[in-house]
């Protein structure tokens, strides 16, 4: 491990962003169970003491959202939207401050820091716009004396739990809509990542979000709060990003009150490369989407099935370029590609799918099982000869482990893409036409990338199929996970 400290705030153009306390109802509180650490996965040091609130406090902050949001529902979309794009225009003045932060307490390299800072307030900018267009309809009556009105209201308090690996766009991606419909919304980040969203909601409080509308509530129980957004009934709407296995249990916790629920959860992303392909493409694409974040992303390509004419070539192409991939750290050098991995227990996950592979016949082409580097950083990995019985491919691996799997026809490689329980992101490349085609009907994913490995925009509906998840975020259809429809029948 390194032995650097983070001296965060004198890196800061503004270290009044760096704010360790909870923001509820307007005010920033101290938690009532004390303080926990957030430390700096990429040196080991801790970088703040952030309030820990406690359970009464959290439902404290519901109960200041449920006042405020009446009265934000009242005010017009356009008024909604003029203090979203305040928001939207203050975290892009801030966008190298915040991707400082977030490089300090999750470890991205700042190149994607600062681009999640900008992809987290395309969906501020998005929907500020779509909080003018939320439209009703007009039915023509069933009876000559009815007429049929549809009214689209908000659902009220909405709460969201997020994770570390995309510490400002997982709440704004959820924030953005629920505001923009009249929403009044409480968050609660990942225990890792705290400051990325306690520096949104200073930036909130500047755009003049009205006190109680914007809630950030730091925890290091996440299992206390959820009960708390789940048990308790002003929560309206529970919206969720991370794994599949915590998504389970919130539905369950939900299912009470048949909570509204919207659910981001894992996946297991195939990227398929047909002998029709531009290897080339395929190899940056590869390198995008399965390094991205380290790895630690839900829609990273997580097995990379190439077909038998082009194997010899992408693997050898891919371990090229991948072994030219800097490793460091991303508060002290500009060029970093990969940072750290956010625990060491993350880590563990990646050595047991290699060594799984391995013991099954698997090939590791580049990088090892062994955990050589300093601390938090693990190098990155290759396994040739990978097969459907090895862990990565019925598990998430959440890390830097690219295994190529060799295949021979559409049909086979669909049906192993599709052997999963997840269906979130999916890839592929190749030129043929009705190949494109036939793949992209076939894949049962909620996502596919057609000669591309990202596809992360706010301007698309992001989510899964199957075990990935409920609901849709981003593209004008995501407001309406935020929005209840009223049917008034009026007899005249
Ligand atoms: N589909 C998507 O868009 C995304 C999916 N993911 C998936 O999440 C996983 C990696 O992220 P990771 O953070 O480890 O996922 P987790 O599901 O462990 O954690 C996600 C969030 O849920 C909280 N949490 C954990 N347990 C509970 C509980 N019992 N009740 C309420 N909240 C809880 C965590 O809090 P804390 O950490 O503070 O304990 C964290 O804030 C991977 O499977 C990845 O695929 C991640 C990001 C995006
Ligand atoms: O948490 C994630 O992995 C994100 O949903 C992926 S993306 O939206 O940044 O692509």
């Amino acid at each position: 491990m390194l032995d650097k400290t983070t001296d965060l705030a004198a890196m800061l153009d503004d270290p009044s962003l760096l704010e360790p306390h909870a923001f509820v109802g307007g005010q920033w509180i101290a938690g009532d169970d004390g303080t926990f650490e957030v430390t700096n996965p990429a040196r080991g040091d801790v970088i703040a003491e952030v309030s820990d609130l406690s359970r009464a406090q959290v439902a404290d902050a519901i109960d200041q959202a449920h006042a405020a949001q009446k009265d934000w529902a009242r005010w017009t979309g356009k008024e909604r939207a003029a203090v979203l794009r305040q928001w939207f225009d203050l975290i892009m003045a801030n966008q190298r401050d915040l991707g400082k932060i977030m490089t300090a307490e999750q470890g991205k390299p700042m190149t994607e820091s600062t681009g999640e800072v900008a992809y987290g307030a395309s969906f501020i900018e998005f929907f500020a716009e779509e909080a003018k267009r939320v439209y009703g309809e007009q039915i023509p009556g069933h009876q000559r004396d009815k007429r049929i009105l549809v009214m689209k209201q908000p659902v009220g308090v909405a709460a969201s739990i997020t994770p570390w690996n995309f510490p400002i766009a997982m709440i704004t991606r959820k924030a953005a809509p629920a505001l923009a419909a009249g929403c009044s919304f409480v968050a609660r980040p990942a225990k890792e990542t705290p400051l990325s969203a306690t520096a949104l909601a200073v930036l909130a409080e500047r755009a003049g979000m009205p006190s109680g509308v914007f809630n950030v509530v730091t925890s290091s129980s996440s299992s206390e709060v959820g009960k708390e957004f789940c048990e308790n009934a002003k929560v309206r709407k529970l919206t969720f990003t991370g794994s599949t296995e915590v998504g389970r249990i919130l539905l369950k916790q939900a299912a009470d009150q048949v909570k509204k629920c919207s659910m981001e959860l894992g996946g297991n992303a195939p990227f398929i490369v047909f002998d029709d392909a531009d290897v080339d493409a395929a190899v940056e694409g590869a390198i995008a989407s399965k390094f991205r974040n380290n790895g630690q992303t839900c829609v990273c390509a997580n097995r990379i099935y190439v077909q038998a004419g082009v194997y010899d070539e992408f693997a050898e192409k891919l371990k090229d370029r991948v072994s030219q991939l800097k490793i460091g750290d991303g508060l002290a050098e500009d060029d970093v590609d990969l940072g750290p991995m956010i625990t060491a227990e993350a880590i563990d996950k990646v050595q047991e799918h290699i060594r799984d592979a391995k013991s099954k016949g698997g090939k590791v082409i580049l990088g090892s099982d062994q955990h050589d580097a300093d601390g938090n950083f693990f190098k990155p990995a290759i396994i040739t000869g990978a097969t459907q019985d090895m862990a990565f491919a019925q598990e998430e691996t959440f890390g830097p482990l690219a295994p190529l799997f060799r295949f021979e026809d559409a049909d086979d490689v669909i049906a192993m893409a599709n052997d999963t329980i997840f269906g979130l992101a999916s890839y592929f490349y190749a030129k043929d036409l009705s190949r494109v085609w036939k793949v992209a009907e076939e894949l049962e994913y909620g996502i596919v990338g057609v000669n591309t490995g990202l596809i992360s925009t706010e301007v698309a509906p992001f989510g899964g199929v199957k075990q990935s998840g409920l609901g849709r975020e981003g593209s004008h259809h995501g407001i309406d996970e935020f929005l209840e429809m009223k049917y008034v029948c009026l007899s005249v």
